[in-house]
């Protein structure tokens, strides 16, 4: 059975960072990566574009791209988007035995004991971690949450398929520096920043203005 990545995010907007992860695991696990924004981000303030502006800049930024596809699952669903909730509707459909994994960067993964019912999340999937600049994962996991990764890190690829959930597994990859705070307050403040996100994602948010932009 194949193993089937998810890599949800709130994308506002998408940009070269994303996608170099998204294509570094793809190649890395060899197998197809779903995009889903998140509707309701749950844990950080409301996004800067809405969720239509932010599905259609990740279609825009991935399209011709081998083995990357959106996936809207989060979007049609009301309420916040918790992952618990988006690997539950995933098995659903995969059932309890598929193997399934998130793909997280590492900031967002040492924040991962504040998820919701993130215990459960840990046995119901397993993360692909990637490298972010500014986030060292060895530095920064806190003891709760280290202490629940025992015996679950692994650098096979292999392991993934070998069961349903339940491993972590480290992407490592070459720095990538973009980030969409500061995609977004180079945007407002009128500084350059169309060379960080796909060039049919930057023509998209000039024509649309997003973010301030001064088409
Ligand atoms: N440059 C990057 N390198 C590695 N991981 C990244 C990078 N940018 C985003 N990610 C990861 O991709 C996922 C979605 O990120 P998100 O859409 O929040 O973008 P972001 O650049 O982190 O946004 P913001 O700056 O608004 O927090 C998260 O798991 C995040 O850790
Ligand atoms: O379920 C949760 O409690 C939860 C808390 C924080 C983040 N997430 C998910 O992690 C992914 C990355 O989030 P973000 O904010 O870095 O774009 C995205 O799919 C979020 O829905 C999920």
């Amino acid at each position: 059975m194949a193993l089937r990545l998810v890599y949800g995010g709130t994308f506002d907007p998408f940009h070269n960072g994303h996608l170099a992860m998204a294509r570094i695991a793809r190649d890395a696990l060899d197998t197809g990566v779903s995009l889903m924004p998140a509707a309701d981000p749950p844990h950080r303030a409301a996004p800067g574009a809405s969720a239509e502006h932010r599905a259609h800049m990740l279609a825009l930024g991935i399209a011709g791209e081998p083995g990357l596809s959106v996936d809207r699952r989060e979007l049609d669903r009301d309420g916040p988007s918790y992952s618990i909730d988006t690997v539950a509707a995933l098995r659903q459909v995969l059932g309890a035995a598929h193997p399934l994994a998130l793909l997280v960067g590492a900031d967002s993964f040492v924040g991962l004991a504040n998820w919701h019912e993130w215990r459960a999340l840990l046995e119901s999937v397993h993360f692909v971690v990637a490298d972010r600049p500014g986030s060292p994962l060895d530095a920064m996991l806190p003891p709760e949450l280290s202490a629940a990764l025992h015996g679950r890190w692994t650098a096979s690829p292999e392991d993934l398929l070998n069961a349903p959930a339940g491993r972590v597994l480290r992407l490592n990859q070459p720095p990538h520096p973009e980030s969409a705070s500061a995609i977004r307050a180079d945007i407002a403040a009128g500084r350059p920043w169309q060379a960080r996100v796909p060039p049919a994602v930057a023509r998209y948010i000039l024509e649309r203005g997003l973010y301030g932009a001064a088409a």
